[in-house]
């Protein structure tokens, strides 16, 4: 036994030597008996099971197994410079011998072999254990790294979420005090828009009541003028008729004159001659005293009778002229003025009516009136509408006539009168005021007058709205107030004898009581371009081609100014066209003046004919002037 003893201890010598074996195993002579293959529990892995996870520390390296006695160590061995002990070669040696010589050496070795897998696999095992040891510890390592760097990503991301929350909220903050900046600006921004639009508003405001006031000041400035100016114009017309009265009167005088005069001759001649031939008979009166009181008595009685007849002739002729004469207020009319005075002039247009119409009464039917055909066909149906109320003695309906001056208002109301039947009257507006008191009587006589009609008369006031405007007027006189009351008065029911019709060019400024009597309203715009046309025809017809036309008389050859004829060469329908197209703006009138404007022109030229060339020089002329004219107006 100890023979093996030291055998085993010579082969862990050797097998030190030669693997470089711990010596401490190698050496040990009393390892070897008690050696034993670490038994391994089936299905248990011979590694220590793992430290709980977390930051336990690494369980202690295990114990180092307790070491038996055994033979005192050669801690310093002989040793080749390459470390090789030499004792413990020959000690193996002695070792070999033995085991050579020893029985058991077979047993020994296996022994010994079994051994040294023991060990083997120990070491591998514990190898093994340790590997397995340092990857669970790298492996745990790395967990804890893994969560320690998960932790920190957790925490990174939380601060990150914290501070971009942190961002977000000096974000909103920041927000919410430019918002709140904003609103403040905004604020004051609107404020001062405000401010700045209440400002340009009060100047806005003042600016047109200034223009407002100017406006006023113009108008009424216009209407005084309008007003003086017809004044004037009325006036002025009244002492011409007046002075033509007087110069009639002068001139009835003068004539009276010098026929009381010859009479007065005669007389003389007839008394001298009869003073001869009764000179005699009146020395016989005087030596007679009975025949002479019978004379005396005679001639007084004569003197008497005459002057007695000739004033009563005056009162009666003034009675008969007031119940039956024309008012003064009428201008125009077509009963002439007196009863009997248009019974001719009727007769005469009735002849003329079998016989196929006037000229006035050739072409569309309408006179010489050009209107727009829907103006027209509405003044027609008016017309035979009114016709249609006399006959059923119905009463008449009032109408309103406005539009621009020289549209042809007055000349309708005279074809729409002569259309229906009536008589007309004419009368202006602007012939009221210069009555003064005196208006009121006028306008009850003109109504008296008016009514005595047997066929209803049209009653036409031009200019209405110098007559006829709003009461309250400052400028507006009692007399004329009172003469507007007169007509309201006579107008207040519907009338079966009188249609009024009144005209004005601004029919804002009548009265709101007349306009509430008036039934029908038409507009006479300015003439279009087909009008135009029509009217430039017509009045080149009127002008140019009728003049000096007219056959002569009985005395024509008394009078040396009569109308030259004239040629005209090259107007055709296509230069009235364009001339139609250039007078844009032109009123009938204008068109009617601008004719009569070619008319002088032509009789103005040497050889009296009218060729394109002047007719285009004057319409050019004339449409210059029109643009001046309403260039100056504004
Ligand atoms: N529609 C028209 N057709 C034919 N001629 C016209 C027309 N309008 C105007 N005239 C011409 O103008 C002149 C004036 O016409 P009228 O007196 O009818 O016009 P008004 O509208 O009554 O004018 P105002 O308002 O100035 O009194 C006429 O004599 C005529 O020569």
């Amino acid at each position: 036994m100890a023979g093996a003893k030291l055998c085993a201890a010579g082969l862990s010598a050797i097998a030190a030597a030669t693997m470089g074996v711990d010596h401490a195993y190698a050496d040990s002579p009393f390892n070897f008996p008690s050696f034993s293959p670490p038994s391994v529990p089936s299905g248990k892995s011979p590694i220590p099971p793992m430290p709980p996870t977390g930051n336990a520390p690494t369980p202690p390296p295990p114990e180092p197994e307790k070491e038996k006695p055994r033979k005192p160590r050669n801690d310093n061995p002989r040793t080749t410079a390459a470390g090789f002990d030499v004792e413990a070669l020959r000690e193996a040696t002695e070792c070999l011998k033995f085991i050579e010589k020893s029985k058991n050496t077979g047993k020994a070795f296996e022994y010994m072999k079994t051994r040294e897998q023991t060990k083997q696999t120990e070491a591998a095992a514990k190898l093994a254990e340790l590997k397995a040891m340092t990857a669970n510890s790298e492996l745990e390592k790395q967990r804890v790294m893994y969560e320690e760097q998960k932790k920190l990503n957790k925490q990174t991301a939380e601060i990150k979420t914290q501070l971009a929350q942190y961002e977000d909220q000096l974000k909103r903050k920041r927000m919410a005090t430019e918002d709140e900046l904003q609103k403040i600006r905004n604020r004051e921004l609107v404020h001062m828009q405000g401010e700045s639009a209440k400002a340009l508003e009060a100047a806005r405001r003042q600016t047109e009541e200034e223009i407002q006031r100017t406006r006023l000041r113009t108008e009424q400035q216009k209407a005084d003028l309008e007003r003086e100016t017809i004044r004037v114009k009325a006036m002025a017309e009244a002492e011409a008729r007046a002075h033509e009265t007087k110069l009639s009167e002068e001139v009835n005088t003068r004539m009276l004159g010098i026929r009381a005069k010859a009479d007065m001759e005669k007389l003389v001649s007839a008394i001298n001659t009869t003073f001869d031939h009764i000179g005699g008979g009146f020395r016989a009166l005087l030596t007679d005293q009975n025949k002479l009181v019978v004379a005396v008595g005679g001639v007084t009685a004569l003197a008497a009778g005459i002057y007695t007849t000739r004033e009563g002739a005056k009162v009666v002729w003034s009675y008969v002229d007031r119940m039956l004469g024309q008012p003064s207020l009428i201008r125009e009319s077509s009963r002439g003025k007196y009863p009997w005075s248009g019974v001719v002039p009727r007769v005469m247009s009735t002849f003329r009516g079998s016989n196929g119409g006037t000229a006035s009464n050739k072409g569309n039917g309408f006179g010489d009136v050009i209107l727009h055909p829907s103006l027209q066909k509405r003044i027609q149906q008016l017309a035979s509408a009114t016709a249609n109320t006399k006959a059923h003695q119905a009463p008449f309906r009032n109408m309103l006539f406005y539009g621009p001056p020289g549209t042809g208002k007055t000349m309708a109301a005279r074809e729409l009168a002569r259309k229906s039947g009536l008589d007309y009257a004419l009368m202006t507006g602007g012939d009221v005021a210069p009555l003064g008191a005196q208006a009121v009587t006028k306008i009850h006589q003109l109504f008296d007058w008016a009514k005595k009609s047997n066929r209803g008369l049209l009653l036409f006031i031009d200019e209405a709205d110098a007559f006829l405007c709003e009461r309250n007027k400052m400028y507006m006189s009692e007399a004329q107030r009172s003469a507007l009351n007169a007509l309201l008065f006579r107008t207040g029911d519907q009338s079966k004898d009188i249609v009024l019709a009144l005209a004005t060019n601004r029919p804002g400024d009548l009265d709101s009581a007349v306009s509430d009597r008036i039934d029908e309203v038409l507009e006479f715009p300015l003439p279009g371009e087909d009008e135009r046309f029509k009217l430039l025809k017509l009045y080149l017809d009127k002008y140019i081609a009728q003049a000096g036309s007219r056959k002569p008389g009985l005395f024509s050859h008394f009078f040396k100014n009569q109308q030259q004829k004239i040629e005209i060469t090259g107007l055709t329908d296509d230069l009235l066209k364009e001339a139609a197209a250039k007078t844009e703006g032109f009123s009938g009138r204008e068109i009617a003046k601008l004719m009569a404007g070619i008319q002088a022109a032509v009789y103005g030229s040497e050889n009296c004919i009218l060729d394109p060339q002047l007719f285009r020089e004057v319409v050019d002329y004339k449409v210059a002037e029109h643009q001046q004219r309403k260039k100056l107006a504004h």
